[in-house]
């Protein structure tokens, strides 16, 4: 059942619970979206004070985010992350997720899933026992109306996503387009995660699966940690 109490405190709880993770020398992977940007402040006053770790982002949010809050940058390509802080749109209680709100999933997976712990920032609203949000789905720009048939096929009603403030859609980071999928309750988000996965044209889903490792959940007054 959906919690109450989301807001920005709580969101600035769970992030800033999460900035104590890192120690000196780590490498941490930079999460996209509110309420990983209060990890990526707090993180960025203590590198202020001395904290030596170096960041991944996994956006151009984040990227902007972080110089300003002063961390320096690495990549993939030069280090693997000791730990990744990053937000969901939902959380199931298994810890399986729904990332990509901001259209951000693709590179969140791909660091998220690199880093040796993977920890998870969220406020109560974002709880949930079983995973219903739509599913976005990163797609090449010419793959839009096959992975659309696809995902009717699996039961699915893809929207392309619009963008706010210009006629059009949403591109991403990667030059691509999103299908936000509604597929009501999902009961077996693996079986889902594989069919999305195997689809053609699909460059990632927001469908977050056996990854997470850590849940901070900020409250009215304290953090809730859940190990998995
Ligand atoms: O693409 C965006 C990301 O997956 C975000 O981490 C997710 O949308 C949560 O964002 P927020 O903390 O702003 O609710």
């Amino acid at each position: 059942m959906k919690q109450t109490g989301g807001g920005d405190d709580a969101k600035r709880r769970a992030g800033e619970s999460a900035a104590d993770i890192p120690g000196d020398g780590d490498v941490v992977g930079l999460g996209t979206g509110s309420t990983a940007a209060h990890a990526i402040r707090e993180l960025g006053e203590r590198v202020d004070a001395g904290l030596d770790v170096r960041g991944i982002p996994t956006s151009f949010q984040s990227r902007e985010l972080a110089r300003e809050a002063g961390i320096p940058l690495t990549s993939l390509d030069e280090a693997v992350p000791d730990v990744a802080i990053d937000g969901a749109d939902e959380v199931a209680a298994d810890g399986a997720l729904i990332k990509g709100g901001g259209a951000a999933h693709a590179r969140e997976k791909l660091v998220d899933s690199a880093a040796e712990r993977f920890v998870v920032v969220a406020d109560p609203t974002k709880e949930s026992d079983r995973l219903s949000q739509p599913v976005p789905v990163e797609v090449l720009p010419d793959a839009r109306a096959p992975v659309a048939d696809a995902v009717r096929s699996a039961g699915g009603d893809p929207t392309l996503r619009a963008a706010e403030r210009k006629d059009g859609p949403v591109v991403t980071d990667n030059g691509n387009l999103v299908l936000d999928c509604k597929f009501g309750t999902i009961d077996d988000p693996h079986g889902l995660a594989r069919t999305l996965s195997a689809t053609p044209g699909v460059v990632e889903h927001g469908l977050f699966v056996d990854l997470v490792d850590e849940l901070h959940v900020g409250t009215d007054d304290g953090v809730d940690v859940t190990r998995y």
